[in-house]
């Protein structure tokens, strides 16, 4: 069975990613692509419907990003939003221009035309807009199908199945967005909502055995929820052509080597290899102090590693004279927008390791069957494919591990003492029963001395942040109010355990502005 596929076709909106994700939730499966990608390559999803995401720039500017306009004649149903439907009729020969009354925030549509992408809603409607940029004339053979005030809200040709909405539907505020949304794709597309997790499983199943055929794989195994996931869908296509490697990169958590080889082995039967590279590691980060640089020095070792343990594999083993050519690991959505610029004009925030981080010369050949998904997702399918729920509710650790925690340079002993801290963090928010509520707590190491007095004498040492949040799936996030309680108790214990700290503050800035890791 073919999944059905709606294509998003990224123009660099904040909201693309909410796009995908909505349409998930009514499991259909989607995609998001760089706005440039050909038309070759959308075809060969073979798309129900294609989606054009709104973005921060201008259509009539002279570098505004584009799509190949042959994507609105491929005879499929269309929904452009915001700057998709600025496209739409840049492209068809109508006019955007700058609008005299920009709309950000809420605002009032009045549905003005029978539409079946406004079936079911009611006339009027209280959406969310973010545009500065308004239609001042349509292309030939379009309606305007709603209106705010000031301006064109939605427009339409049916008949070469075009829909366009000046509003955001993807974002919560926009109430009817979902319907919207689900008449656009359902409808519409026609798609069928078979993206259930079992069907996502089977077919990565499927598509992992003939992708990889009588050849071996090794996975990137961290303990985390994602790794893990992506390690237990591989073993169910390939079996014990899977090897899976663990690295002690210097910079995890405490007793974390040890704990994690033991579940991974205990609860989910995988074929473990540990390495501890941790002088390795430590060595290369040595007088490093840049946060990219960490990143990059880390995601660069990390595939070192795995590259000096394939060939052992390939040595020992020799699989018929056939080469460990894979590697699978458990990259997401988010560590794939926040890398790179990959998925449109966006922003690169940081370089997660195991997608910007990587090096240019790689030679095993990457297998990351949850690239396209956001962590509740993954945890959904992790439940399915009947994993514990103690590994499925592990809150989220970086693979650059306490190297993004510790400002400034990355020391055995620095790592020693936040380890200490954090381990205090994790047992103190168990303990308050608020592990799985927040979605990740964690101790920050700053190079800040401060004087204290402790006994009675005068100390002069580190500062240690206490960061705490609560999200979705990482892309936004606020802090979390931690019971007072709770934060006296770190607090405390952190100050009187962990020699080398004597003072704690509590970090109170959500994402954006901030990021949740302080690197
Ligand atoms: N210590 C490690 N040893 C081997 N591979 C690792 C290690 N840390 C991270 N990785 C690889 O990098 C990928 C990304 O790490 P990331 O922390 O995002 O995911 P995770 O550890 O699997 O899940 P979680 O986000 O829940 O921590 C992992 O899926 C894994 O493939
Ligand atoms: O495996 C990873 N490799 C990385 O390089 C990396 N950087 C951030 N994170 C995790 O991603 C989520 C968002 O983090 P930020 O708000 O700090 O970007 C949070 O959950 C972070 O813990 C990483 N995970
Ligand atoms: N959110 C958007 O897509 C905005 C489109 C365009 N940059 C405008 O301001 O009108
Ligand atoms: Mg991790």
């Amino acid at each position: 069975m073919d999944t059905s596929t709606v294509v998003i076709l990224d123009f660099g909106s904040q909201y693309t990613q909410l796009i995908a994700r909505r349409i998930r939730e009514f499991n259909v499966f989607s995609v998001v692509l760089p706005c440039t990608v050909s038309l070759e390559q959308v075809k060969a999803l073979k798309p129900k419907g294609i989606i054009l995401s709104g973005g921060p720039s201008s259509v009539y500017d002279a570098d505004a990003p584009k799509a190949d306009p042959a994507v609105l004649a491929m005879g499929l149903p269309v929904l452009g939003i915001c700057y998709g439907l600025h496209f739409i009729v840049h492209h068809l020969g109508g006019k955007i221009e700058s609008a005299p009354a920009r709309e950000y925030g809420h605002a009032e549509v009045t549905v003005i035309a029978e539409t079946p992408l406004f079936s079911g809603l009611p006339q009027v409607m209280n959406v969310w807009m973010s545009h500065g940029d308004e239609a001042k004339a349509l292309p030939e053979g379009f309606v305007l199908t709603a209106q705010t005030s000031n301006a064109v809200a939605g427009i339409a040709n049916e008949a070469r199945k075009i829909w366009a909405v000046q509003f955001h539907p993807e974002v919560a505020h926009t109430k009817q967005g979902m319907e919207l949304l689900k008449n656009f794709v359902i409808d519409i597309c026609g798609a069928s909502a078979d993206w259930t997790p079992e069907h996502f499983i089977q077919s990565t199943v499927e598509r992992v055995r003939a992708q990889v055929g009588d050849g071996h794989a090794i996975c990137g195994l961290s303990g985390g929820v994602d790794s893990s996931v992506a390690a237990v869908l591989v073993a169910k296509a390939i079996g014990d052509k899977l090897t899976c490697i663990f690295v002690n990169n210097g910079v995890l958590r405490k007793d974390e080597f040890a704990k994690v080889q033991t579940t991974m082995r205990e609860q989910l039967g995988l074929n473990v290899v540990a390495v501890d590279a941790s002088e390795r590691f430590l060595t290369k980060l040595a007088g490093v102090t840049d946060p990219e640089t960490k990143r990059k020095v880390i995601g660069g070792e990390f595939i070192s590693v795995f590259d000096d343990e394939a060939k052992k594999i390939f040595e020992a083993e020799k699989h018929d004279g056939k080469d460990v050519a894979w590697l699978v690991q458990g990259t997401l959505y988010p560590d794939v927008i926040e890398s790179s610029s990959v998925h449109g004009p966006s922003h690169t925030i940081k370089s997660h390791h195991n997608v910007g981080g990587l090096p240019a010369d790689m030679k095993l050949k990457l297998i990351e069957p949850l690239r396209d998904l956001f962590k509740d997702e993954v945890r959904r399918i992790g439940r399915d494919l009947g994993m514990p729920d103690d590994i499925i509710e592990r809150q989220p650790f970086p693979g650059p591990g306490l190297a993004v925690r510790i400002l400034g340079e990355v020391t055995a002993e620095r790592v020693a003492i936040l380890q200490e801290a954090d381990q205090i963090v994790v047992d103190e928010i168990k303990r308050a029963g608020l592990y799985r509520k927040v979605w990740q707590s964690f101790a920050v190491l700053l190079p800040v001395k401060s004087v204290g007095v402790m006994g009675d004498q005068r100390t002069y040492a580190n500062t240690c942040a206490i960061r705490a949040v609560e999200s979705e799936d990482g892309m936004t996030a606020d802090w979390a109010p931690l019971p007072y309680e709770v934060l006296r108790t770190i607090s405390s214990r952190i100050v009187s355990e962990v020699r080398g700290i004597n003072r704690v503050v509590y970090d109170i800035t959500s994402k954006p502005p901030g990021t949740i890791e302080w690197e």
